[in-house]
């Protein structure tokens, strides 16, 4: 008998950028660092920026200025600088993307072994859509996506569930024939919300907290453990 599971009607799978296909940490921490300096506030180091991460750039941005300023991340301080801090970090983040960012072990294989199962996937990411195209083919990830949406691409990011939704949409999917990868609570809450399977690796950025206590259907160790576990679950034995 076979054993079914929320993987058995799976199709196709949305695949989180930052802390799942890539380690942006480096990247953000340089164009942080570049933005700090020019408002003539001192540094934050990598392991800060880490649980940050995850919630796209006016949330990170906000979170930079309020723990340097020690405000609230909308306080009338944070507001006062916000305009003149997100010009600056997006001008040095563009100046380095993807110069100090690295793929995370086996995403390749675990992209080639998924298109190779006939699967269709698609980006989803928070991060914006102008850095996110040119990172993907920077890295020789952009043949890999029939679809790609940044955090600023449709009217809510992640954790809504809209671009999750967007996504089966366009596919002609159901949600439960589509599983979400990712790294963070942020991930797995959208997925839940659209009625997506969801899987997690444990290595990326989930907001300073145990992955353990996402509430996801499995932790995979790599892209290509995922691949592996959705192929044992959809073909029939
Ligand atoms: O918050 C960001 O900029 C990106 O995050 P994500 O790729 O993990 O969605
Ligand atoms: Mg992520």
């Amino acid at each position: 008998m076979t054993m079914v599971t929320v993987l058995a009607g799976v199709r196709a799978a949305i695949i989180d950028l930052d802390g799942t296909m890539l380690d942006t940490i480096p990247d953000f921490h340089v164009a942080l660092s570049g933005m700090l300096a020019e408002l003539e506030l001192p540094p934050v180091a990598r392991e800060q920026i880490a649980v940050m991460v995850g919630k796209g750039s006016e949330n990170l941005i906000r979170a930079v200025l309020a723990l340097q300023l020690k405000e609230d991340p909308y306080s009338p301080p944070v507001e006062a600088r916000f305009n003149v801090a997100m010009e600056a970090y997006q001008r040095h983040y563009l100046a380095i993307n993807g110069q100090h960012s690295a793929l995370y072990p086996d995403v390749l294989e675990g992209l080639q072994a998924m298109q190779a199962d006939g699967l269709r996937l698609a980006c989803v990411t928070n991060k914006p859509i102008a850095f996110t195209t040119p990172l993907l083919k920077l890295k020789g990830l952009d043949g890999f996506f029939e679809l790609v949406y940044g955090g600023d691409s449709l009217a809510r990011k992640k954790p809504d569930p809209l671009p999750l939704l967007t996504v089966c949409a366009d596919f002609g999917l159901q949600p439960a024939q589509v599983v979400a990868i990712g790294d963070s609570s942020n991930d797995a809450q959208a997925a839940r919300a659209a009625g997506c399977p969801v899987l997690t690796v444990p290595y990326g950025y989930n907001h300073g907290e145990s992955v353990q206590n996402i509430d996801s259907d499995g932790i995979v160790i790599s892209l290509l453990d995922a691949a592996r576990l959705i192929r044992s679950q959809t073909t029939p034995t």
